[in-house]
């Protein structure tokens, strides 16, 4: 029978010398699955990422793809990856490039449909060295896809990309994400979690923090932001109406931040105070800050004065 999960990580710790990078890591992601990995400067993701790609062997714990080893995983060819290091040959065309890689699976994707998913259809003829940054990113995704994998790894896929090549950039993973492949992907942009990933998971330090679909996460910072004109009579009082725990007045609206939105409306309305409502839930952004800043973020050093 199939096993479902396309990564396990159990217990999965590394350390680089005295620098334990990644701490008793459980993981699970079923196949099927996007799910961003998220962190701040040194968190541990690109270890995770290499562990999972069986570039570094774990200190303790295991890494399992498909039921599997990761070296094992790739050699069956089930593994795509695009790293942040990866540099393009230069001097020859996209298509020519292309037509290699394909020739290094037994399956590969049709050409066409390799140049659609990856949005490469005005750039076959351009050489590798001609390309914009965001272009050649797009082709290390093409490379990192043609061989079908059933697990595509993105580290940092979108870093230093403009606003529209990284739009581009989650459009064509997202199209390769809908035919059921999983993909796991991190980014220092929480808004392209939020937009793109079924599930984000958050490490800080070296350990998991947070882990949940984007809208759980949200809720998990608890807050709302209600929105009201400014009261004709001041703003005196606003700050007692229930659930409220901080009120700002920037120009002529007044913000209210409420743990209970329905509550705080609902005052609202009892006192007549309802004009020109908007209500906002926490972004994804803000619950990401508070999680992290909340956690010990620094990599444990063992042995040695922090
Ligand atoms: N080759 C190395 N030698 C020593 N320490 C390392 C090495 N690579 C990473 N580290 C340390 O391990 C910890 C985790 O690093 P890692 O690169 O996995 O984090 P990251 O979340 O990918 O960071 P970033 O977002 O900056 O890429 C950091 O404290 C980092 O300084």
């Amino acid at each position: 029978m199939q096993n479902t999960d396309a990564v396990r990580f159990r217990g999965v710790s590394f350390r680089y010398g005295q620098v334990r990078a990644v701490s008793g890591l459980d993981l699970t992601i079923p196949c099927g699955q996007t799910v961003a990995l998220l962190g701040p400067n040194g968190a541990g993701k690109s270890t995770t990422i290499a562990m999972l790609l069986g570039l570094l062997a774990p200190a303790a714990g295991t890494v399992e793809l498909f039921g599997a080893a990761p070296a094992a995983a790739s050699t069956a060819g089930k593994v795509g990856a695009m790293l942040q290091e990866t540099q393009l040959l230069p001097r020859i065309t996209v298509a020519e490039l292309l037509a290699f890689i394909r020739g290094l699976y037994p399956d590969p994707l049709p050409t066409d449909e390799l140049v659609r998913l990856a949005d490469l259809d005005e750039l076959t003829g351009r050489r590798l060295e001609r390309l914009s940054g965001g272009q050649s990113q797009r082709v290390k995704f093409a490379a990192a896809i043609a061989g079908r994998p059933d697990l595509l790894v993105l580290d940092e896929p979108t870093a230093a990309m403009d606003v529209e090549s990284r739009h581009d950039f989650w459009r064509a993973m997202r199209r390769y994400a809908r035919d059921g492949h999983t993909v796991l992907f991190s980014t220092h942009y929480v808004e392209e979690a939020d937009e793109s990933a079924d599930r984000v998971v958050v490490i800080a330090g070296g350990r998991l923090i947070a882990d949940g679909t984007p809208a759980a996460i949200r809720r998990s910072v608890g807050t709302h932001t209600v929105g009201i004109a400014v009261p004709v009579d001041g703003t005196g009082g606003l700050d007692r109406l229930p659930a409220v725990t901080a009120v700002e007045i920037r120009g002529d609206r007044a913000y209210l931040t409420t743990d209970d939105p329905d509550a705080t409306v609902l005052a609202l309305a009892g006192s007549g105070l309802l004009h020109d409502l908007e209500v906002h839930g926490a972004r994804l952004e803000d619950a990401y800050l508070a999680l992290t800043a909340a956690s010990d973020t620094e990599p444990i050093l063992e042995g040695a004065a922090r």
